[in-house]
């Protein structure tokens, strides 16, 4: 094979959280997502580099391992793309096994285990940095004589010892047999195998490491009352309380700002387009549908932005693996793994990475069961709505004096979305897949100071995702929506406001009466339709809907419509729709994530059933009680 047309391939293994995401940043400057715990990265991510000779080679990323005896899905993954065995891929022609150095110990077991793979291979100890602060030290030399293998520090976010780590890789694979196929000397060990291979890493340890002079004391004495049972839940729920009243009361000054931005464009645009003929229908379309729709979408980053600063601080310190051990008493009890923990966490972003980090979790029943719970956790693309309903009925008011009322009644949202997961879950575990969960063993990372630069970073990532969904996804749809609440138009002499004669009016009339024992109007149904798209596109569709026609420039489109609702809506059918909105399956990509990790459209279909079915009940629950409760007044 000539070597110059395919670049050599290299591929990063370790133990989870070693630092293997990092290090394939680093080489590749890719921005994949790095945090504190274990099981960050679940699939494998590939990015090229050129070496200083100018070589190109191509870098695997893959999930953390403790062995190539796989057990989890996304262990797999490293197995076969370690062998050779994933589909249309052959095996490296070098490994990195990276290793945490102040965690040799684990690491050593699979190195010897890759050795017998036969790949050329390099090992990386990584986190040198904080090996030196603890005054660990490893006799290099004689580690790699013991292992017979090249070894480079590494500081993978410092991006110091790369030059070194390429240099080496780039040696081995040219003195390399290159194009070899084979599984080399690999299959699985028995317990006789293993038992020799753990006595010949803590001989290896022996011998080449001496305990650190200054052993990280910090984190043990901070587990000591993080992980408390009784003061550890307090604290777990303290920091969630405030990051809740943060991202409302912090956020609200910038959003205001956000939106008289977007009010002052809709002005500005409308100055210079005429309000005549089809510049009339151009200047409509630009105004009240694009600037408007998108705007009363963008309005929310701020929330997003808070709640995740929170979220990716509290990763990078290494809480959120604490927080995982904390609640799995609790999760146990609901039938899940305490692996389940990352997932549900990860899906108050977005249920589409938290679907996908549940491959993290062994067994299938369990792995299924948090699948199915994943969407009812809340993500980011509820706050909209969330905020919107909040904002209308919620009075501004503090209760005690400090607490900001409205950011208690989205705490409580998220509450409700947590509860019904896990009384999902225990039913699941109850009625369809009885039997005892699988144990829990994860690692806790050591605390690290987060990084300002790489949180900024991560933040930036998070604002990004958020601003492309408002371009990529409700752009269009706003076009959309305008078009259909436009066209046609009313005939001569109509009397009812012109959106009744249009093709949204139709639609939404004849879905009405599906949801009309729910408390919905059919203003609401038409938002619903593009809302299972993105839900926050529900926020934008009723902007339109209840916009079209009539323009107040003196108030912003969100405020414009907060008004609206209050006028047109009863208590009782704002927190109907609250209802809908934790239950309703209303994301189609996220019912194609499911499909894809299920590998079954029965699933999805099970998946779509339930969350429907279940918001559907509480809605219409919500709806008689708060009538019955005196809610049911429109105009309150
Ligand atoms: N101080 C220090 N921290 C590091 C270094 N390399 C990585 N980290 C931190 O270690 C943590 C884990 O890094 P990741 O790159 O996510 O680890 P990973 O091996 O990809 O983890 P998984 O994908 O879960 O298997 C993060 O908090 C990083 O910021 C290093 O060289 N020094
Ligand atoms: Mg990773």
């Amino acid at each position: 094979m000539d070597i110059a047309v395919r670049p050599a391939r290299v591929a990063l293994v370790g133990n989870p959280n070693s630092g293997k995401t990092a290090l394939f940043n680093a080489l590749t400057g890719a921005h994949q997502k790095v945090a504190n715990y274990a099981g960050v990265t679940v699939e494998r991510k590939e990015g090229i580099i050129r070496s200083a000779s100018g070589r190109s080679l191509s870098v695997l990323d893959l999930p953390g391992t403790y062995s190539l005896r796989a057990r989890s899905p996304d262990e797999e993954v490293t197995r076969d793309a370690v062998l050779g065995k994933l589909v249309g891929e052959a095996e490296p022609d070098a490994i990195i096994c990276v290793a945490d150095a102040t965690n040799l110990r684990l690491v050593l077991r699979l190195v010897l285990e890759l050795k017998q793979v036969g790949r050329p291979m390099v090992l990386a100890l990584n986190m040198y940095d904080i090996a030196q602060r603890q005054g660990l030290r490893i006799d290099l030399e004689k580690l790699q004589a013991e292992l017979g293998l090249p070894i480079v520090t590494t500081v993978a976010t410092r991006k110091r010892g790369i030059e070194d780590l390429v240099a080496q890789v780039e040696n081995l694979t040219l003195t390399a047999a290159r194009g070899e196929t084979g599984e080399g000397g690999w299959h699985a060990p028995d317990a006789s195998e293993i038992r020799a291979a753990h006595r010949r890493a803590e001989q290896i340890m022996r011998d080449c490491v001496r305990p650190p002079e200054r052993p990280d004391t910090l984190t043990g004495k901070i587990d000591g009352v993080l992980l408390n049972p009784v003061l550890g839940l307090l604290i777990l729920s303290a920091i969630l309380f405030v990051m809740f009243q943060a991202v409302f009361t912090w956020a609200a000054p910038l959003m205001d700002g956000i939106e008289a931005g977007f009010g002052l464009l809709g002005t500005a645009v409308s100055a210079v387009i005429p309000d005549e003929g089809a510049w009339g229908l151009l200047q409509s379309l630009l105004v009240e549908g694009v600037i408007a729709g998108v705007g009363s979408v963008l309005v929310f980053l701020p929330q997003i932005v808070i709640l995740f600063a929170f979220i990716i601080l509290l990763e990078d310190f290494g809480y959120m693996a604490r927080a995982a051990f904390l609640l799995d008493r609790i999760m146990g009890v609901a039938g899940l793994h305490g692996r389940a923990f990352i997932p549900l966490l990860s899906s108050v972003a977005c249920a589409i990475p938290g679907v996908m980090a549940a491959r993290v979790i062994e067994a299938k029943r369990d792995r299924m069961t948090t699948i199915l719970i994943a969407p009812l956790m809340t993500c980011s693309a509820r706050i909209p709505v969330y905020t919107l309903i909040i904002g209308a009925f919620i009075p501004q008011q503090t209760v005690w004096g400090f607490l900001s009322l409205q950011g208690l009644v989205m705490f409580g949202l998220y509450v409700a979305g947590i509860v019904s997961a896990l009384t999902v879950s225990f039913v699941i575990r109850k009625v369809f897949w009885r039997g005892a969960v699988e144990p829990f063993m994860m690692e806790l990372p050591t605390y690290k100071v987060p990084d300002v630069k790489s949180v900024l970073f991560n933040l930036w990532l998070r604002a990004r995702v958020f601003m492309e969904r408002a371009a990529r996804i409700i752009l269009p749809l706003m076009v959309l929506i305008w078009f259909l609440s436009t066209f046609p138009y009313p005939p001569e002499g109509a009397t009812g406001a012109p959106i009744d004669y249009s093709f949204a009016g139709m639609i939404g009339h004849a879905l009405e009466p599906i949801f009309r024992p729910i408390g919905f109007n059919w203003q609401m149904v038409i938002a619903l339709v593009p809302g299972m798209a993105a839900r926050e596109v529900a926020v934008a569709a009723l902007g339109t809907v209840y916009a079209v026609g009539d323009v107040d420039a003196s108030v912003t489109a969100l405020e414009a419509l907060r008004t609206t609702i209050l006028a047109q809506w009863s208590l009782a059918t704002g927190l109907s729709f609250l209802a809908w909105y934790i239950f309703a399956p209303q994301c189609v990509a996220t019912l194609g994530v499911v499909k894809r990790e299920t590998n079954s459209w029965g699933w999805m279909w099970v998946m779509v059933a339930y969350m429907f079915g279940l918001a559907y009940l509480a809605s219409f629950v919500t709806y008689h009680v708060a009538v019955a409760l005196g809610g049911g007044a429109v105009g309150g």
